[in-house]
């Protein structure tokens, strides 16, 4: 099995956690793109989705799924994403595709967070992956010495804006032993929007893709 198979395999397995009549929550993604080609078969039993990125609302609507603002929607049943990094604790590293502030956004309103994934992306500690970190463009440089501080080696994703219109620093070189209070201390940084840790709100359920097959761990 290819990485490309796994994540398409974990993508269709998260259908089992779509209910009929409701909404979905959608996160952005090349294994996302597997479960949104995945939805649209399902389509006509959802009534449609949220969506954490421009880039996952245009496939959506290709597919002919109506897309809803998340400030018109009152209950979220499940939120499906991928992961750049993921812990035995379910924390996770995200951020790789820009679009960590949506995405942690929908996750936070939605009542279950099922991560998709293939085996590559478990890690027994988180970091390996440069942390993306969202910033308003002025702050940029303030924020990097700040970074800094933390024991990072921040990186400016150049000609990257995010669908907020801010900025991405990639903070290479951090063994993040303790995700809780890593993400807690960057977001404490003025300018910062936010982290790509999801620890304090990680992932209620990983469905991940193997050569051995599907697991599915709470
Ligand atoms: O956080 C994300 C985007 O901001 C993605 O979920 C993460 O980068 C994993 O992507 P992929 O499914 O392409 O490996």
């Amino acid at each position: 099995m290819t990485q490309d198979e796994m994540k398409k395999a974990a993508a269709i397995k998260a259908l089992e956690f779509i209910e009929d009549d409701t909404i979905v929550g959608v996160g952005t993604g090349s294994t996302v793109n597997f479960f949104i080609e995945a939805l649209a078969t399902i389509k006509d039993k959802i009534v449609g989705a949220v969506s954490s990125s421009e880039e996952s609302s245009k496939r959506l609507k290709a597919h002919g799924i109506e897309v809803f603002d998340l400030n018109s929607v009152d209950v979220l049943d499940v939120y499906i994403d991928g992961a750049d990094e993921i812990t035995e604790h379910m924390a996770m590293i995200k951020g790789g595709g820009a679009a960590l502030t949506r995405e942690k956004i929908v996750a936070a309103v939605a009542k279950k967070f099922i991560c998709i994934a293939d085996d590559t992306k478990q890690v027994r500690v988180l970091g390996k992956f440069p942390l993306p970190v969202e910033v308003i463009p002025m702050a940029r440089s303030y924020v990097a010495r700040e970074l800094v501080k933390l024991g990072g080696d921040p990186v400016y994703r150049q000609g990257v804006v995010t669908d907020n219109g801010n900025v991405i620093l990639d903070v290479h070189n951090l063994e993040i032993l303790d995700p809780k209070a890593l993400e807690t201390a960057i977001n404490n940084i003025v300018g910062v929007v936010t982290n790509g840790l999801f620890a304090l709100r990680g992932a209620d359920t990983l469905v991940m893709g193997s050569k051995a097959g599907i697991q599915v761990l709470k």
